[in-house]
């Protein structure tokens, strides 16, 4: 097998000479540092003192578990040895400010799939990584983001990054040892018959994508013309990741649940960071009408609908959008939906 190469080697090639690319070099360090901790952690499961038991309420108004505070404090400190100025955390209802003086800050869920703690299924941590703008900086769009990217721990602990050319899988390689690229600039296949989405939300599903949905249900004899399949994982980081590796869409849309009108993910911190790694991998990312990275966040702890992955079925359920005066027709649930 050829040789691979490690994360150091990838980082310093790219960012050698260019002081901004190299605080966000040095800062995707850090967060592989803070990686490698939380993936010890995880790894020893159960034995490991109550990671799934409810500690409180985030600034999202989730509950907080033991593990998700942890990895947040993992990080924190990771972070105080790198070139970063601020740090935007799923799990800190204020910007927690670090080096003022620092060029780059950092947006991150510190641990991602948290119904998953106790369930031995993949779990994460999802981070973006921006240029300083003093108080404006997490209100930046995702377009501005220099790197993004996400750990997973799963089987393997695996790093998907970005620096804006392409997108790339490294491994760490045994616990606490190096990360290693393994896939190359990935290319996620731009047509699919694979879809993630939690189902048991139908209910409360706008028109467009109930009947997105109910199209891919009708298999071979519908409109799609073929069968579909359904993954979901419930941690965002594993569903994406394989969605890197053989295609499919993620949904989280908006929906008629008090506090759900804009889905459940957070803009700034988790579709972002997916958002520029789908995009760097040939694939898309919308929430329906809009691109993602283009949109402006309201707040640091902002939600945003999220329809992420294989380009062209991304571009699809964009146009089921697109058709959402003609779907309130009461004509429309007899014709169906013959989007090509
Ligand atoms: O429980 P639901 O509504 O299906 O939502 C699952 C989604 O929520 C998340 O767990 C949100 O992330 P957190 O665990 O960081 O809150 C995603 O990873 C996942 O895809
Ligand atoms: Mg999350
Ligand atoms: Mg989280």
């Amino acid at each position: 097998m050829a040789e691979h190469m490690t994360l150091d080697a990838f980082l310093d090639q790219w960012s050698a000479g260019d002081a901004v690319r190299g605080a966000t070099a040095a800062t995707v360090r850090a967060v592989c540092d803070a990686g490698r901790t939380i993936a010890a952690l995880v790894a020893r499961g159960a034995l490991e003192e109550a990671m799934g038991s409810a500690v409180g309420e985030n600034a999202g108004g989730d509950t907080q578990k033991a593990l998700d505070v942890r990895t947040h404090d993992i990080l924190v400190e990771a972070l105080r040895g790198a070139p970063v100025s601020r740090l935007g955390s799923e799990e800190a209802e204020d910007v927690i400010v670090l080096d003022p003086a620092a060029p780059v800050a950092v947006a991150a869920d510190p641990l991602d799939g948290s119904s998953n703690i106790e369930t031995n299924v993949s779990i994460g941590t999802l981070f973006g990584i921006l240029p300083e703008a003093g108080e404006e900086t997490f209100l930046q769009p995702g377009s501005r983001q220099l790197a993004a990217g996400f750990i997973v721990y799963g089987p393997a602990t695996a790093l998907v990054l970005t620096v804006g050319t392409g997108t790339h899988i490294f491994m760490m390689d045994g616990v606490g040892g190096p990360f290693v690229r393994t896939s190359a600039d990935v290319q996620i296949p731009k047509t699919t018959k694979e879809y993630a989405i939690n189902a048991s939300n139908a209910r409360h599903w706008a028109e467009p994508m109930r009947a997105y949905i109910a199209d891919c249900l009708a298999g071979a004899d519908g409109p799609r013309e073929k069968n579909f399949n359904t993954r979901w994982v419930g941690s965002l980081v594993a569903d994406v990741f394989r969605i890197l590796v053989r295609g499919g869409v993620y949904l989280y849309p908006g929906d008629a649940r008090e506090g759900y009108g804009s889905g459940r993910l957070r803009l700034v911190y988790e579709c972002n960071p997916i958002a520029m790694v789908c995009e760097q991998a040939g694939g898309a990312a919308t929430d329906g009408k809009t691109r993602i990275l283009d949109i402006v966040p309201s707040r640091l702890h902002a939600r945003a609908p999220l329809v992420a992955g294989s380009a062209e079925e991304v571009e699809r359920i964009g146009r089921y959008y697109g058709d959402e005066a003609r779907q309130s027709s009461p004509l429309f649930a007899k014709r169906g939906l013959f989007l090509s």
